[in-house]
């Protein structure tokens, strides 16, 4: 293939703003860059004076047409774009008409439209099996919303682009709503798969839609070639939930206080490795189709097992925060009771304000379930080696959040 034209919608996100300087910077064949997204960042400003054509379209992957504009002509599309909420911030409603498709054409485990309550998908990962979507009676056109991720999709159908990433996550897989631990596994290790919040649940049925459609015929005859990354928890320059972190560090006098118990492994993996897996995942799926084509990967790197505060603590310790308790300072019923609180509490105050806490029963059962990845599926099928050492990571991450306390200071 000669020169590359790539789309990447959710390109001013917290991953896509890394995608897209690695792309900038890594990719030599790239000609022309269109970088789509519901909110653009100033900072698109001083790309537009390299060799690449960079083209910065500010649009709504629920809108078809938007979307459909943006990819056409595109050899590859990354999609990094998703509404990443575990705090009960957007609706369900909202979380899967961005993240997956418009209503109610998707059902899961029956009833359509009641996924984000009672049906979420639930399958058995690495067992070689991947379940169809099971598709409910569509409603009328005129009362279908705009999907997300099945626009991406359609949209590289209609317009002829063969090559679709598409950033997943770790939740497709777990931790799943009973606890289990999945405890350095690979992309093949069986875990049962069930979700019970619209974001995983979103996550799930939006990977499952792209792998689907590899193999689709796309605009000119050619087969769609997709294939999905999973990130477990991505940490770097631009981590909103680490700054916010450091700053309730700061407020509570230089501590945070431990709630977890340290020998909880939470999988995080830093944002460079994550872009650049996305970068050669985007150059390789030409030559390595059939290899690749309809696959997922995990996202590692070297950084180390640890519990999510622990691992935080990596970066907010030389930033002067200290974590109190070599045990967790509440005991676990008083966790899940403050969760359970805050839970009422959101849903009490949600017709006057939008109270948003990070302690929720979800997210208190995501950091306290171990889930961790140890496998190398991508430097297998595609030569993946991590660009950044943990060394460089943490160094990289440190600045990062001295920039963040002097900014705001
Ligand atoms: N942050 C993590 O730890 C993590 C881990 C695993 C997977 N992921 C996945 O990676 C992707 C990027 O996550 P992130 O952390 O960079 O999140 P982010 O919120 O920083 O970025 C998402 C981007 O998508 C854009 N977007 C949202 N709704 C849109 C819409 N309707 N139309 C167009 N653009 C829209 C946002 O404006 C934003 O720029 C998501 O799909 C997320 O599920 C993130
Ligand atoms: C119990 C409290 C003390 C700590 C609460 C921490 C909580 C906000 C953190 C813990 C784990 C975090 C998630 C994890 O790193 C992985 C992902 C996957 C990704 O797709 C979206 C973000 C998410 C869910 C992180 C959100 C914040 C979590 C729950």
């Amino acid at each position: 293939m000669g020169q590359v034209a790539a789309g990447n919608p959710g390109g001013c996100g917290f991953l896509g703003e890394h995608v897209v300087r690695m792309l900038l910077q890594r990719e030599p064949r790239l000609c022309e860059l269109r970088i789509f997204d519901l909110h653009l960042g100033p900072w698109l400003d001083e790309l537009k004076t390299g060799p690449v054509r960079v083209t910065a379209i500010q649009g709504d992957v629920t809108q078809a047409h938007e979307v459909a504009a943006a990819v056409a002509g595109t050899h590859v599309v990354i999609h990094t774009a998703g509404l990443v909420d575990v705090f009960g911030k957007a609706s369900p409603e909202t979380i899967h008409e961005v993240n997956v498709q418009g209503w109610p054409s998707v059902t899961c485990c029956g009833s359509p439209w009641t996924w984000g309550r009672k049906h979420m998908p639930s399958s058995t990962f690495g067992m070689g099996r991947r379940k169809k979507l099971q598709l409910g009676h569509s409603p009328p056109p005129h009362l279908l919303p705009s999907p997300g991720t099945q626009n991406v999709i359609e949209a590289c159908v209609q317009t002829g682009t063969q090559f679709l990433v598409y950033t997943s996550s770790m939740e497709v897989v777990g931790p799943n709503v009973k606890g289990h631990p999945f405890y350095r596994g690979n992309e093949d290790t069986p875990y049962e798969a069930v979700h019970r919040h619209p974001y995983p649940c979103s996550k799930a049925l939006a990977e499952r839609l792209v792998l689907e459609a590899n193999g689709r015929k796309v605009r000119g005859g050619l087969p769609l070639v997709t294939c999905a990354l999973r990130p477990t928890g991505i940490y770097g320059e631009g981590h909103q939930i680490m700054r916010d972190f450091y700053h309730q560090g700061l407020r509570l006098g230089g501590r945070l206080f431990r709630a977890i118990p340290a020998s909880v492994e939470h999988g995080r993996v830093y944002v460079g490795n994550v872009a650049w897996m996305h970068v050669l995942v985007a150059r390789e799926l030409e030559q390595r189709a059939a290899l690749m084509g309809g696959q997922v990967y995990f996202c590692y790197d070297k950084s180390p097992y640890k519990s999510y505060e622990d691992f935080n603590m990596e970066f907010l310790r030389p930033c002067g925060l200290r974590l109190v308790g070599t045990r967790p300072l509440l005991p676990y019923w008083l966790l899940v009771f403050l969760a359970a609180l805050n839970a009422l509490l959101q849903w009490l105050l949600r017709p006057l304000l939008l109270y948003a806490p990070l302690l929720n029963p979800y997210t208190l059962a995501v950091a306290n379930t171990t889930f961790t990845v140890s496998t190398n599926k991508a430097q297998r099928h595609f030569g993946y080696e991590p660009l950044f050492s943990w060394e460089d990571s943490r160094t990289r991450t440190i600045r990062w959040v001295q920039g963040v306390e002097s900014s705001s200071q």
